[in-house]
């Protein structure tokens, strides 16, 4: 299912970006005055769909499609007969909210009319609203376009609404909801006023210098700030990877010897048969990929060739592929066959693979499996394993632990969105949020003021491209072609 819903969402980005480009050359610029509207909701078969306007010609489309002709009281629900402004054909009796700007999604005049969610019912309100004098349909993304002009929404917004509209896990929604109500903007305007006084400060310094009036330590005092502000910069960077794991999924890599029930693993975490189960040791051979959601958050799983040596050369190559990517895992489940723990492939496995990855702090969960099978007073004593889970792929008796587990691990992978710090979830972030650093860097080498006090607006500038405030129109590009017509 996942697979089917990735491609679902790569196919709307692609055809929302199709759209932008083959509408852009002959609809009107935005900013002269056009009234939008779209279908807001999902296309197709549904019990309501939004159907959305804004623009100065809002309330004259309410008014020529709805009867009682008189606008309804702002920002309540009220039930309307629609009908065609023309023929006077009846359309639909639909819920209609008005929105007086500025107290709207985008700042306009904004209407909604929710109607039911027949194709010929929204494609009759759609067509209806097209020949109202002053609107046309929008183009991908133009509404939040909208409120990002005039002020509703920050640059940090708009991708947290983004992500919101594409979020496809608990946490993913989460983060999306932080940085929508505008946490990470917050943030880098209050380094951006500290950056601020630092500049006044030094400038104060290049002006009067020599002057007795001015308080003594001010460059001190700016250093300071400075000294500070890269500190902060500096963790927040250091934590980057965690949010951008947030937005695209983790790397989770299954590993273990042949026959301990890695592809049953991965079977049972995806919750359909994506990997060939079989008694034959040997069975996968190729990295298979798949991206689940795991305890609700983002993963991209891999059933990788069980590890042994002296095979035949197709194996020996799956056995290459399965250890070049435990290099690149976020988190590794080592499995081992609980039955089977005595045998040299299991004892080989923990001494060399386990050992080696746990001497490397790679994040590993050891998962015992096939516990069904263990006598009933379990593993013996004697045996001297480091921390495991037990597990039966089988019975899924310690499936919820292991979930629980696994939630654990994700979460500091990942970053636990309803707590700490804001993530940074775009390479956009990092990129500016690290010129701002190396700005400040040149700021602490330099003996020159003049020069200090440029790598100060350098630092600044860096900023504010973050939240938008320089925003060049390449970057909105960037961002509003990931959104679709009616958002
Ligand atoms: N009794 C029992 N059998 C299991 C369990 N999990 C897997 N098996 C069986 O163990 C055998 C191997 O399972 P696979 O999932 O193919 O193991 P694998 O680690 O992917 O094997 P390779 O790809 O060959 O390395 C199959 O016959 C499974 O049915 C379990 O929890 N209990
Ligand atoms: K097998
Ligand atoms: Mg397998």
């Amino acid at each position: 299912m996942w697979r089917e819903l990735w491609t679902l969402v790569a196919r709307a980005a692609r055809g929302s970006r199709r759209l932008c480009t083959s509408q852009s050359s002959g609809a009107p610029a935005f900013g002269s005055g056009a009234t939008i509207f779209a279908l807001s909701s999902g296309q197709g078969r549904c019990g309501i769909a939004v159907i959305r306007t804004s623009g100065p010609a809002s309330s004259q489309a309410l008014r020529s499609l709805t009867a009682p002709r008189d606008l309804p009281p702002a920002r309540s629900a009220s039930l309307r007969l629609l009908s065609d402004p023309h023929t006077g054909e009846p359309l639909d009796r639909a819920l209609v909210l008005w929105f007086p700007g500025p107290q709207s999604f985008t700042g306009e005049d904004c209407v909604e009319f929710h109607v039911h969610g027949g194709p010929a019912v929204v494609s009759g309100v759609l067509q209806a609203l097209g020949s109202v004098p002053g609107l046309r349909p929008a183009e991908a993304g133009e509404f939040t376009r909208r409120a990002f002009a005039l002020g509703k929404l920050s640059l940090t917004e708009v991708e947290g609404l983004a992500d919101l509209i594409h979020a496809e896990t608990e946490a993913q929604r989460r983060q999306a909801l932080r940085q929508l109500d505008g946490e990470l903007g917050q943030l880098c305007r209050s380094w951006a006023e500290t950056l601020t006084k630092a500049l006044a400060h030094v400038e104060a310094y290049i002006d009067f210098g020599e002057d007795d009036n001015l308080e003594d330590g001010v460059l001190e005092q700016a250093d300071s700030e400075v000294q500070g502000l890269m500190v902060a910069l500096d963790a927040h960077l250091r934590d980057a990877r965690r949010g951008q794991r947030l937005r695209s999924g983790a790397h989770v890599v299954v590993t273990g010897p042949p026959n301990a029930g890695k592809s049953s693993l991965v079977n049972l975490l995806s919750q359909k048969p994506v990997s060939i189960v079989s008694p034959e040791p040997g069975t996968t051979r190729d990295v298979l990929e798949i991206p689940v959601d795991l305890a609700g958050f983002p993963a991209l799983l891999s059933d990788t060739a069980g590890l042994r040596e002296g095979v035949g050369p197709v194996e020996q190559e799956g056995v290459r592929r399965a250890r070049e990517r435990l290099g690149q895992a976020d988190l590794i489940l080592a499995v081992l066959d609980a039955s089977d723990l005595a045998s040299p492939s299991s004892c080989n496995f923990l001494d060399t693979v386990v050992a080696l990855l746990g001497a490397q702090s790679q994040r590993l969960l050891l998962v015992l499996n096939k516990s069904d099978l263990l006598p009933p007073e379990g593993l013996g004593p004697s045996l001297d394993l480091p921390p495991h889970l037990l597990l039966s792929c089988l019975t899924r008796e310690g499936l919820d632990g292991l979930l629980e587990a696994l939630k654990k691990e994700l979460a500091a992978v990942c970053g636990d969105p309803s707590t700490g710090p804001p993530l940074l979830t775009r390479a956009r972030h990092r990129h500016h949020l690290q010129g701002c650093l190396d700005a400040l860097g040149h700021y602490t080498q330099t003996r020159d003021l003049a020069l200090a006090a440029e790598a100060l607006r350098v630092a600044r500038r860096h900023l504010s491209h973050l939240t938008g405030g320089g925003g060049t129109e390449e970057v909105l590009d960037i961002i509003f072609r990931d959104f679709c017509v009616g958002k």
